[in-house]
């Protein structure tokens, strides 16, 4: 199969990046950062999450952090509801795009929103009915779509009952999401198939944590079946609170250097996202968790 050749990248370094920092992040560097992103030429941006404060406090500041955003015409800023209370808080922040997830394993389900998957569909309906009413967009995300920390490796046949669910509720996209980075290419080809049976292949990306290294390998293996849509975190921040010993996704400055490599646009200016990525390191206090930004980071200095 001939590979795309534009790659669209949904940086979600704000929210998946941030969601999981020991340390307190003040909402000006958040805001900082989302204008970084989007002067490096992110036209996606997944800004914070809309759920409990006392689930995960990083994301308490969510209104301020969205009031503070001095929004770009053409870049789309995208949140997560996990219910219809975030929804109305998030509504009136005035996101593009909402974000409802979902896991492909029950135990997981638990854990991240305290429901099990069923009961995560009857909160996601209202919420969906409401965005798309609103003329909001409504992505979904499948986590633990290769494997989860509970239940070990999850079938195929998992995400696509998800999939098919989120599909019946009229969710937009789904985002397949190897949530503990467990995934290997041939295993993320057949979760991506699993979701592709409910939706073209302009409904579905790709979300791989890079935790056993393999998420540059998942995402060539993607592109490989069509998909050409992807998150990706800046300086590779991240990893889920609920997955114990997950790390950050794939950093979008190893993506952007893989694709532009290969001939493949990306319409980001791999300087900016490196200086993105270094400033929001150095507020960490931290190295950038990205192969390519060490190296070119290393060469400029040289
Ligand atoms: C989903 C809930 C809220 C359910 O939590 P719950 O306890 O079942 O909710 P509840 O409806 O019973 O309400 C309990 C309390 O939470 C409050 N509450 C209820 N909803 C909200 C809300 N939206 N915003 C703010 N507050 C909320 C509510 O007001 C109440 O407050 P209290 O009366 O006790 O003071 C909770 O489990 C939660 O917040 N979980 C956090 C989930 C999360 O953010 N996980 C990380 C993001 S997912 C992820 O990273 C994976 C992804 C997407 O990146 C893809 C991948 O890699 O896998």
């Amino acid at each position: 199969m001939q590979l795309p050749q534009h790659v669209k990248l949904v940086d979600v370094g704000p929210r998946d990046g941030l969601q999981n920092e020991k340390q307190a992040v003040p909402a000006a560097v958040k805001i900082e950062l989302v204008q970084r992103l989007q002067d490096a030429g992110l036209t996606e941006i997944e800004v914070t999450s809309f759920v409990s404060p006392k689930w995960v406090p990083q994301m308490a500041d969510n209104a301020e952090v969205m009031a503070g955003i001095q929004r770009k015409p053409g870049v789309r800023y995208s949140v997560l509801t996990p219910n219809l209370q975030g929804y109305e808080a998030a509504v009136k922040t005035r996101p593009d795009e909402i974000v409802v997830f979902a896991a492909a394993s029950e135990a997981f389900s638990q854990k991240n929103i305290n429901c099990s998957i069923a009961q995560s569909m009857e909160r996601f309906r209202p919420v969906v009915q409401a965005a798309l009413a609103a003329g909001i967009a409504v992505r979904g995300a499948i986590s633990c779509a290769v494997g989860c920390p509970y239940e070990g490796e999850i079938a195929p046949e998992r995400v696509e009952l998800v999939a098919r669910l989120m599909r019946e509720l009229g969710v937009q996209h789904v985002g397949v999401a190897d949530t503990i980075g467990v995934g290997t290419p041939r295993k993320v080809q057949r979760a991506l198939e699993a979701a592709l049976k409910h939706y073209d292949i302009n409904q579905v990306s790709g979300h791989f944590h890079d935790t056993y290294g393999q998420a540059l390998a998942n995402t060539l293996a993607s592109l490989e079946v069509g998909i050409w849509q992807f998150d990706t975190s800046v300086a590779g921040l991240g990893g889920c609170p609920y997955a114990k010993g997950a790390t950050g996704n794939v950093a979008t400055e190893d993506v952007v250097y893989m694709l532009h490599g290969m001939g493949i646009s990306t319409g980001i200016d791999l300087d900016r996202l490196m200086d993105a990525g270094q400033f929001i390191s150095d507020a960490l206090g931290r190295k950038p968790h990205s192969r390519v930004s060490n190296a070119l980071m290393a060469k400029r200095l040289s």
